[in-house]
């Protein structure tokens, strides 16, 4: 198998403000691979787009993509019990193998998938949140109400970056003034005693989800918040512990899948089949990537089963990319490529003359 890299930067043209720091670039490595079959050759093209925080650090990935493990070229290769210490490279070279795989056997990424997972045949559009970053009472709304316009009927506000009382007030102003499913995310940055109080809150405002309310260690704290009215989701407990440790638990009623976080689409489908038999919805986020990653994230989330929303509309996030979006949000869904493996050849131009 010969492999291609070529390094790339992507600016944000909106920065995403998190109670966790601010989003500004997305710097990352595409992979290309290619091998022999059917008498020919076959190529696949992954995207290794490390977040620090998330995943390990951009001169760590590119580090590792200069020498892969031999074990990642075999298309049923699996991370252990422990998360991946280098996700994102993972990430970015299982993505090339199996888009290289699902082409050869001329079938859709999302289609590979599915059967890995031992789930049937993948939806044809996956419903996506909007995604709306930290800021006050009135931008939030603005914001908010430009994504239903826009036609989002499932907004993402993200909470922890002030202290509660206005963050519940933004949350309050944004439910009264559009008609849309909320949820919020707190990136872990309450302590146990203001996750409780915020939870009551947003359980009477009727809100969707709370996806990490406590830091990631809190995984017994997450637990506790359970049951009071508004489901928890588990983001970071499950990128640092993994799903075993989150569903061990029982700390989560939703779990966050980031397949760049977690090794790569099979690592994701991995987590999806283990959560889906333990009764926790999965819902797979991108960690704002480029096109090649976004368009592999989609196929994971059609292939795993459940109808809530993903975090996947993150394209228009960005103020250049990789190429054209070959998953474009409309009316708050994409439509998952059906040709063969991730997104066909349309990017293989980028790593082969
Ligand atoms: O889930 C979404 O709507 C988009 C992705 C997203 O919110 C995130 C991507 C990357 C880092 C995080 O700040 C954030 C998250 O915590 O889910
Ligand atoms: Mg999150």
């Amino acid at each position: 198998m010969s492999t291609e890299r070529r390094p790339f930067t992507l600016d944000l043209s909106r920065p995403l403000s998190t109670a966790d720091g601010t989003i500004e670039q997305r710097r990352g490595v595409l992979v290309g691979v290619e091998r022999s079959a059917d008498g020919g050759s076959v190529r696949g093209v992954g995207e290794a787009t490390p977040l620090p925080g998330w995943t390990e650090s951009y001169d760590a990935c590119r580090g590792v993509l200069e020498d892969p493990p031999e074990a990642w070229e075999h298309v049923d290769d699996t991370v252990g019990a422990e998360p991946p210490s280098t996700p994102a490279a993972r990430h970015g070279y299982r993505l090339a193998v199996l888009d290289a795989a699902a082409r050869a056997s001329r079938r859709s990424l999302a289609a590979l998938l599915a059967e890995r997972g031992g789930f049937s045949t993948p939806s044809e559009s996956v419903a996506v949140n909007a995604t709306v970053g930290d800021a006050d009472a009135e931008e939030t709304v603005a914001a908010a109400r430009e994504a239903v316009d826009a036609g989002f009927d499932c907004l993402k506000l993200k909470l922890g970056a002030r202290s509660l009382d206005p963050d519940l007030d933004r949350v309050r102003a944004v439910a009264d003034a559009v008609d849309a499913t909320i949820r919020v995310d707190a990136n872990g940055a309450w302590d146990r005693e203001s996750a409780a109080a915020a939870v009551d809150a947003l359980a009477a405002i009727g809100i969707e989800y709370v996806e990490q309310p406590v830091p990631p260690e809190e995984v017994s704290a997450l637990a506790a918040l359970r049951g009071r009215g508004v489901d928890i989701a588990a983001d970071e407990s499950i990128r640092a512990y993994g799903v075993d440790a989150v569903l061990d638990a029982g700390a989560a009623d939703v779990a966050v899948l980031k397949p760049m976080a977690l090794g790569g689409p099979g690592a994701a489908i991995d987590a999806a089949r283990r959560l889906v038999d333990a009764g926790v919805d999965p819902v797979v986020t991108t960690t704002i990537d480029g096109a090649v990653a976004r368009a592999a994230a989609v196929h994971a989330a059609a292939a795993v089963p459940g109808d809530r929303a993903c975090g996947l509309a993150t394209g228009k996030m960005l103020a250049s990319d990789l190429g054209t979006d070959p998953v474009p949000v409309v009316d708050g869904a994409i439509t998952v490529p059906d040709g063969p493996g991730n997104v066909g050849g349309a990017f293989d131009d980028l790593l082969w003359d």
